[in-house]
């Protein structure tokens, strides 16, 4: 099961006006960026009564049609984020766009495939809009063909793997027509087959023709490689937000602790 949001607010003027000009050149659905976030905070008061800030005026913009990964060390705040972008959590101060309807997929695939085959989970999302019933197959079908899992329509959901699963997450996303998927550690238990079957599911849909963006926390460096973008946070805050390759390059010459411990 997935969680889906609508657009939360009005769209800025271009924060990174670079990204947007790439993004609208290659012929997105409007020239606002698929997600973005102005100078976003988020603090909770624990039960000690004590403030603690988690998010620090955070700022990241990224385009319709692309990958992105949110990276940084356990801690930094890359979760929270996320659910700030899902409109989960309200930001304690700044704004939020999301352009387009979004769905959050988590880490762990049994949290979100709840019905008893791949067919009926990918189609239960669709229970609340009013379509045919060819619609829904055919909605079904194509969502199960971008994610690479088009022969187990009928397959049972517990046969599955763990990175199945998460396909079968993203279908029923894809299904729905979602623009913006929000992924959260999904490779960190898989291993390297599972994880390169969610990898190209994911590129597969952000290359498709619903130019959907998929903004994707990972600690598997080696995913940056797949992604147009990138943003590295520390402490709650960005530290850099850009190409992948600008950010690989800030990583390995940064040097840190993050980075050794990841042998990127
Ligand atoms: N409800 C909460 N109460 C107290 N602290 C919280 C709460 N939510 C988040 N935090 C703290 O905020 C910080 C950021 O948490 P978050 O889960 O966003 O980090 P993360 O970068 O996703 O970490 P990881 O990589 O380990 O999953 C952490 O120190 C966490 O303990």
């Amino acid at each position: 099961m997935l969680i889906s949001t609508a657009s939360l607010a009005a769209p800025f003027p271009p924060l990174f006006p670079a990204i947007a000009a790439a993004s609208s050149a290659r012929g997105s659905l409007t020239d606002s960026p698929a997600i973005e976030s102005r100078n976003v905070s988020y603090s909770i008061t624990n039960r000690r009564g004590k403030f603690l800030p988690i998010l620090k005026n955070c700022s990241i913009s990224v385009p319709h049609g692309q990958l992105w990964m949110l990276l940084g060390p356990n801690g930094c705040g890359k979760s929270t984020l996320l659910k700030v972008l899902a409109g989960l959590l309200n930001p304690t101060e700044g704004k939020v766009h999301v352009n387009g309807s979004c769905s959050f997929v988590f880490q762990n695939p049994d949290h979100q495939v709840v019905m008893p085959t791949v067919e009926a989970d990918v189609a239960f999302g669709l229970g609340k809009y009013d379509l045919s019933q060819d619609e829904v197959r055919s909605r079904v079908s194509n969502a199960l063909k971008s994610v690479g899992m088009a022969d187990y329509s009928q397959r049972p959901i517990q046969t599955l793997s763990g990175g199945q699963k998460q396909r079968v997450a993203i279908a029923g996303a894809l299904a729905e027509s979602c623009k913006v998927l929000l992924l959260d550690e999904l490779t960190t238990f898989l291993d390297e087959y599972d994880q390169m079957g969610v990898v190209n599911a994911v590129k597969n849909c952000v290359a498709g023709p619903g130019d959907v963006a998929a903004l994707w926390v990972t600690h598997r460096l080696e995913e940056l490689k797949y992604a147009n973008g990138a943003i590295y946070m520390e402490e709650g805050r960005i530290m850099i937000h850009g190409d992948a390759s600008s950010v690989a390059k800030f990583l390995k010459d940064k040097q840190s602790e993050y980075i050794k411990h990841f042998n990127f």
